[in-house]
């Protein structure tokens, strides 16, 4: 299990940017030169997190011809990164392609470089067509952070689905991971739902838009860390950005003990 460098602490940076349509080459490129520059930063984070479909951004009509096949590429380098810089990463989600099949999908890399999970997105949004070119994944995922700290993750879409975050967070989830590409004009969604999803389950939320226009939307970024009582730790602007902030892993248990809603549930009542 990887040891986090103060066990209560995790210091996590979001890489808020613009994806380039279609380009994976320079998608990469930039990204990583972000990437570097978090890492450089004092105190160093212990976790990268990147938005949704940084690979090829929502390219669909070109999707089969750019997608990284079996995420090979992506998985490659991501998996070095995290292994050099001795981080862990969250590593949004990439276009996938398996066969003629693509996914939406999300690696995720321990502080040794290992891949510890992987979850392709489980709804896919019909007013940006994912489902006339994706097949949607078809199962919840956790990844252990450190011994008595369990993540969860969803992308994008999947946080207006309050029954995958509640599983995930009785499957253990004290922080929810969310990439996303949300445009204008639901900036007060995007808010709203991410807030409801730390309140109701009581665990951190660490979300990762994009910036930028790409012709036919407009990503507003506000990446979001919201702690488990529903406090803003950290919110960024509406341009590239670092967003940076700080989990103290253990307020997920105080404030899970100071009003015990899992306790109080009726699911002998819920249909
Ligand atoms: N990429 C997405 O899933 C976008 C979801 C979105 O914009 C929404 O309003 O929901």
């Amino acid at each position: 299990m990887t040891n986090l460098t103060n066990n209560d602490q995790l210091r996590i940076a979001l890489i808020q940017t613009p994806i380039q349509l279609g380009d994976p080459e320079t998608n990469v490129l930039h990204i990583r030169s972000l990437m570097e520059k978090a890492v450089g930063q004092t105190p160093k984070p212990d976790l990268l997190m990147l938005p949704e479909m940084w690979n090829t951004g929502y390219a669909l009509e070109q999707i089969q011809d750019i997608a990284d096949e079996h995420g090979e590429h992506s998985k490659g380098w991501l998996s070095a990164f995290a292994k050099e810089h001795h981080i862990f990463i969250v590593g949004g989600s990439i276009a996938e392609a398996n066969g003629d099949q693509i996914t939406n999908s999300m690696y995720v890399f321990d502080r040794q470089g290992e891949e510890i999970a992987k979850y392709s997105k489980i709804h896919l949004f019909c007013l940006m067509n994912e489902e006339k070119y994706l097949v949607p994944g078809q199962e919840l995922v956790t990844f252990p952070v450190n011994d008595d700290f369990k993540a969860g993750v969803s992308i994008c879409y999947d946080i207006r689905f309050p029954e995958m975050a509640r599983s995930l967070a009785l499957n253990g989830a004290k922080v929810l991971f969310v990439p996303a590409e949300w445009p204008h004009p639901r900036l007060h969604h995007w808010r709203t739902l991410l807030m409801a999803r730390a309140i109701e389950n009581q665990m951190y939320v660490v979300a990762c838009n994009t910036v930028g226009d790409n012709g036919e939307a407009s990503f507003f970024g506000h990446s979001m860390i919201i702690d488990p009582w529903g406090g803003i730790v950290a919110e960024g602007g509406e341009s590239e950005e670092i967003v940076t902030g700080e989990l103290s892993l253990s307020l997920v248990d105080e404030v899970r003990s100071r009003i015990p809603i899992f306790q109080d549930r009726r699911p002998d009542l819920y249909k």
